[in-house]
């Protein structure tokens, strides 16, 4: 069978899997066909970048591809659902990475016996460190779901998860970076407010968040240990983390995910 993969929607994310899957080598440029609704400046602009090839045309995006992937926002699923429905066969994977839409919703909107893998990564995938976890709709065998992992190891981690905690599963991976990246901005600006260069400020931050990261990855501690080794008694980290209490960070944060989670659910209802 074919190796070919087409992408239906051709935004950020899809932007971030394809260049990471390039980088990997897992699959050659000339496998890769893109589309998107209206956007073909956009089609162009990825075919000058990455030598992907890009059609108007939904029947020829699809047809010979051995996996469809949906990345279109989760308003825009039936419509492009819709768009490729008659082209696709039954040998075909499609998988979805849309937030909140369940595998079921997936499978009424294309009326057909097509078998759909849900996953979540995130945009880290451009740099081969996205953190995906993926669900398989009743269609999908393990043989699906194994090729859905290969493909997103390609572009970092990824894991299988019961369908019922991708919401959750959507609020702290899938737009996690998202966060940090808040994180990073704010602390780049204190560092600036306090008189410190914006590049050096950047620069420290990067290596900082890259070095925590690569802490929690290779260090066998767990993250509460790893902040106690920075606190010492009476020190500047326990100042620091004291002033985020007081902010109500704990607060904060647990509301982000909850609210972030509880739209994931609502825009699976729309
Ligand atoms: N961005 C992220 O960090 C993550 C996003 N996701 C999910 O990925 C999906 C896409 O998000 P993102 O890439 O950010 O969104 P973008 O808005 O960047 O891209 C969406 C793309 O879908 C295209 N599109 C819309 N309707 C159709 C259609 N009927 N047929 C074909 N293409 C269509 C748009 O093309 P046009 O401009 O021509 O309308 C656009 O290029 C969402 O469902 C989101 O939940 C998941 C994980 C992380
Ligand atoms: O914000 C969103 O809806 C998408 C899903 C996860 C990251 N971005």
């Amino acid at each position: 069978m074919t190796k070919k993969m087409a992408f239906v929607g051709a935004g950020s994310m899809a932007e971030s899997i394809l260049s990471g899957i390039l980088d990997s080598g897992f699959l050659a440029k000339e496998d890769i066909l893109v589309t998107n609704k209206s956007d073909f400046e956009r089609l162009e602009h990825l075919e000058r970048q990455y030598q992907i090839q890009y059609v108007e045309d939904k029947q020829e995006t699809v047809t010979d591809a051995r996996i469809v992937l949906l990345a279109v926002k989760p308003y825009d699923m039936e419509a492009a659902i819709a768009s490729i429905r008659d082209y696709l066969n039954t040998d075909q994977l499609l998988i979805s990475v849309a937030a909140g839409v369940s595998t079921d919703t997936i499978s009424e909107m294309l009326g057909r016996e097509i078998p759909v893998i849900r996953a979540m990564p995130n945009t880290s995938a451009a740099a081969g460190e996205s953190a995906t976890a993926v669900t398989r709709g009743r269609l999908a065998t393990e043989e699906h779901l194994h090729t859905a992992l290969e493909l997103f190891r390609t572009i970092g981690t990824a894991t299988e998860v019961a369908e019922e905690d991708m919401h959750t599963v959507t609020a702290i991976a899938g737009s996690g970076p998202a966060y940090v990246y808040y994180l990073v901005e704010v602390m780049e600006e204190a560092a600036v407010a306090a008189g410190l260069g914006k590049q050096t400020a950047h620069e420290l931050l990067i290596q900082t968040i890259a070095g925590a990261g690569e802490m929690l990855k290779s260090s066998g501690l767990d993250p509460a240990q790893l902040r106690k080794n920075i606190t010492s008694p009476g020190g500047t980290t326990q100042a620091g983390l004291e002033a985020l209490d007081e902010g109500e960070f704990q607060k904060a944060v647990i509301s982000c995910v909850e609210t972030a989670r509880e739209r994931s659910i609502e825009l699976g209802k729309k």
